[in-house]
């Protein structure tokens, strides 16, 4: 008798489960993205249409097969900008829907914002409620595990807390011996090896560079050097490779990592309560970042920060502010401080934060272009270098709450993409030689290079900006240094210029150059 109930009944539940799954993947495929592309489409905003399984990755695919067949029918040159070559849907579509558009892999919605505008208004956003995509945890968890690249919420803020400070400035110049320790046997061992073959000889550097980077994060980190941490890098690696060959990226929303949680950050000890965070005009009434106000033209920044180089632009005085209708406001903490005369001052300027990058202390002040941290060579070679071949491609940050952003209604669910290269290259705010390998547009700084602050990004931006790019500039000007007052280089022959995107942009096939003992 009971068997004869469950044959009866057994039909329902299998009806049951087939409906209830049909339901869940067509909400995730297509009801829940459709309903985010409506509201952008209600903005009008535009993009390619996406099928039901693979978004707009079909697409992708085939823009990107023919720009290879294109290339190959040309003569092989070697572009200043990985775009057209990496990412040529980007161009088609930008073409096509104007800089801001939407498309989709899989069942990850995507806003493609490569405007300064944009750009600026995601870096003043500090609220937690935009945050990497939860899709970088699910698929590259094994590299990011729960770290501070992935996570987002309560637990980003407290391991950005611990991380962040060991990279101020203040930290950073102490680990110069460090540094120049680790580069010492890698001198060594390449003078050994031109020793053995005359004083010239070509070296493909890729490896060596890399062990060489190992080494420092590995003195710095652990205190030990690399060769004991070399099964660790080694690893990485290969996981970075498998990682780099599973393009397609079918994200099933809904299945957020408990260590993707979005609270709300509370209390003092956390990193970003809000008092961290002076307002969008910043204290005293004076604009953070960004373009030159049009409030008071004529004007140069009061200061920019040591780290991020965020301006602050000059307030206006009482008299410029009632001339013009402005209420003149100060924040009342630097109000306190500031009646206390010079020392309140001087408090003052110690304890306030840069608001996209949150170094905390007095910034650099702009006194002619004398304080311009870019003045060096060396250090114009690497920002024209970071400009033309950022190794980070895309800056992505996933919507957890509906916002507002520089006048566009953001859904929820919606991950916003930043392709970096298409900013360093744009005319509009760049100087008509913005293809070209030129350092000299930095000897000024990166004020005078391009008109928008916001269009020269290689270490990202706002509260996720690159917490170690203090450390990745000091080590690239000491190897750099180091490797230049002993050998002289040329390009080979053998190398070919092919960008691959590994996670980073690096090059496919290695780079080969001739190295030669000065
Ligand atoms: C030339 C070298 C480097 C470049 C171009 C670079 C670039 C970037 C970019 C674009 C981001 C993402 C920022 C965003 O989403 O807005 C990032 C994040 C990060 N980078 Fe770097 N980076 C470099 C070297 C380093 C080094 C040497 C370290 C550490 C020693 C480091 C530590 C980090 C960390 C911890 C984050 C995550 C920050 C967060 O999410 O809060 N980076 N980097």
């Amino acid at each position: 008798m009971e068997g004869a109930q469950w044959d009866t009944l057994l039909p329902f539940f299998v009806a049951g489960f087939v409906s209830f799954a049909v339901f869940y993947l067509s909400n995730i495929l297509w009801l829940r993205p459709e309903k985010i592309r409506n509201k952008l489409r209600s903005q009008g905003i535009k993009g390619p249409s996406p099928s039901l399984l693979y978004g707009n990755i079909l697409d992708m695919r085939r823009i990107v097969k023919e720009e290879k067949e294109t290339q190959k029918g040309g003569s092989r040159h070697v572009s200043a900008s990985y775009t057209s070559a990496l990412f040529p849907y980007f161009i088609t579509w930008r073409k096509e829907y104007g800089p801001i558009f939407m498309y989709s892999t899989g069942s990850i919605q995507l806003l493609h914002v490569s405007h300064p505008d944009i750009v600026k208004e995601i870096s003043l956003c500090k609220s937690l409620d935009l945050g990497r995509p939860s899709y970088i945890q699910k698929e590259r968890g094994a590299l990011f595990g729960r770290g501070i690249i992935a996570s987002n919420g309560a637990v980003w803020a407290h391991q950005r807390k611990i991380i962040a400070p060991e990279f101020f400035m203040d930290k950073v110049k102490h680990m110069v011996d460090l540094i120049v320790e680790a580069t010492i046997p890698f001198l060594e061992s390449w003078e050994s090896l031109l020793e053995s073959e005359g004083g010239t000889r070509e070296i493909v550097v890729d490896e060596d560079l890399r062990s060489f980077s190992a080494d420092v994060i590995s003195r710095a980190s652990f205190g030990s050097s690399y060769a004991k941490g070399e099964e660790i890098f080694f690893r990485l690696r290969q996981l970075q490779k498998a990682m780099s060959k599973s393009s397609i990226l079918i994200g099933i929303p809904g299945l957020r990592g408990k260590y993707n949680e979005r609270k709300e950050v509370e209390g003092p000890s956390l990193f970003l309560s809000s008092s961290f965070f002076p307002t969008e005009r910043g204290e005293g009434g004076s604009a953070v970042g960004g373009p030159r106000p049009a409030t008071f033209p004529g004007r140069r920044p009061v200061w920019w920060c040591r780290r991020c180089h965020a301006r602050r632009w000059p307030a206006g005085t009482r008299e410029e502010k009632a001339e013009q209708g402005i209420g003149f406001s100060i924040n009342p903490a630097a109000s306190r401080l500031h009646s206390q005369g010079n020392r309140g001052q001087k408090r003052w300027r110690r304890r306030r934060r840069c608001l996209p990058c949150l170094r905390r202390g007095p910034p650099d002040r702009i006194d002619g272009e004398s304080s311009d941290p870019s003045r060096g060579k060396l250090t114009m070679v690497i920002r024209e270098t970071l400009r033309l071949y950022p190794p980070a491609a895309l800056l992505v940050r996933e919507a957890f709450q509906d916002m507002k952003l520089g006048g566009i209604y953001i859904p929820k669910g919606i991950t916003l993409s930043v392709l970096i290269s298409v900013l360093h290259h744009d005319p509009e705010f760049w100087e008509p030689d913005a293809d070209e390998f030129n350092p000299e547009r930095f000897a000024h700084g990166i004020s005078s290079a391009c008109k928008s602050a916001h269009a020269y990004i290689p270490f990202g931006i706002g509260i996720r900006t690159c917490a170690g790019q203090n450390f990745a500039m000091l080590e690239l000007k000491i190897v750099l240094s180091l490797l230049l007052s002993k050998f002289s280089f040329s390009p080979s022959p053998k190398y070919i210029h092919s960008p691959a995107f590994r996670l980073t942009v690096e090059p496919e096939f290695g780079v080969p150059l001739i190295v030669k003992k000065l």
